[in-house]
């Protein structure tokens, strides 16, 4: 659905991307981490045909993004991190803009709504932060779009409609179907991504199945001071430390999404490694 190579890409001076490779399918909830200003943001505008590449190919549903095709448009639907909304009422802009999204389902998006706590009377304008960004969900959910991209999707969003966004976003994956997630809030991501995507410094720096991930890395607490020293990372804890270690004893466990950010952005190149063997 999305394939990406050797994307150079930079804001006048600033480099950003150095020859990025990446290939996402259809059927899965991607997890895009990364630093701040690691290009999480720059990557989905370059998918959107937002912004174009220096250098290298994206395609997107097997269209060239920077080409803008209404066609590629409707297959695809960005929930900017930063986001402007006209002084309309909700109707107002479900007539303005449903319309470029031909498999937009109206009934879908009333029940968002609703989930969401968000009166079908309301205008944008008196809305909040948090209020808006549930009527973009809603819209991005219900515009049936093949290709969703987050930008940080849970930003200003209350504990319960986390939860919520969590639920709706796992009810509305399907084989044909592909969300992207760029998020700092990784527990917010727990249990819903299958795939986890870190960028660091211009290029894909870990790209794996949660079932890989449980398959080579255990997550745990330890007591055991050798067992913790030779740990890919770790770090004290209530109870004893809590450590990122390799599978040895073959049991998948549970994915520690915020630990695994941490002993990959600590210890990456020696954890890739496990991966490719
Ligand atoms: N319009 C711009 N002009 C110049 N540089 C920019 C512009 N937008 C972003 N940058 C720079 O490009 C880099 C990548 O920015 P981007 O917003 O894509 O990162 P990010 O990973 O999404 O960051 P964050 O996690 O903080 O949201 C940063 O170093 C940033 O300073």
């Amino acid at each position: 659905m999305v394939s990406i190579q050797n994307l150079h890409f930079s804001y006048k001076k600033k480099k950003v991307f150095d020859g990025l490779n990446l290939e996402l399918k259809p059927g899965h909830i991607y997890g895009l981490l990364g630093k701040n200003g690691m290009g999480k943001s720059t990557l989905l505008c370059n998918m959107a045909g937002l912004l174009f590449p220096k250098e290298g190919v994206v395609r997107v549903n097997e269209f060239n993004p920077a080409e803008r095709q209404a066609e590629f448009l409707q297959g695809i639907y960005m929930v900017p991190e930063e986001f402007h909304l006209p002084n309309i009422s909700i109707e107002a802009f479900l007539d303005g803009y449903a319309p470029f999204y031909p498999q937009f389902n109206n009934q879908q998006f009333q029940q968002y709504l609703h989930i969401f706590d968000i009166p079908r009377d309301s205008t944008l304008q008196h809305m909040s932060y948090g209020q808006k960004k549930k009527v973009l969900i809603s819209f991005a959910l219900a515009s049936n779009a093949k290709l969703l991209l987050m930008d940080e999707p849970t930003n200003g969003l209350d504990i319960m409609s986390k939860s919520q966004f969590r639920k709706v976003l796992a009810e509305s994956i399907n084989d044909e179907r592909c969300i992207i997630v760029s998020t700092h809030q990784v527990k917010d991501l727990e249990n819903l991504i299958d795939r986890v995507t870190i960028i660091e410094d211009g290029r894909i720096l870990f790209d794996q199945t949660v079932e890989a991930i449980v398959q080579k890395l255990s997550f745990r607490y330890s007591f055991d001071d050798a067992e913790v020293k030779a740990a890919f990372y770790a770090e004290p804890s209530l109870r004893g430390s809590v450590i990122v270690a390799a599978n040895t004893e073959g049991e998948e466990g549970k994915l520690d999404l915020e630990l695994l950010y941490k002993a990959i952005v600590t210890n990456g190149i020696t954890i890739q490694k496990l991966f490719n063997v």
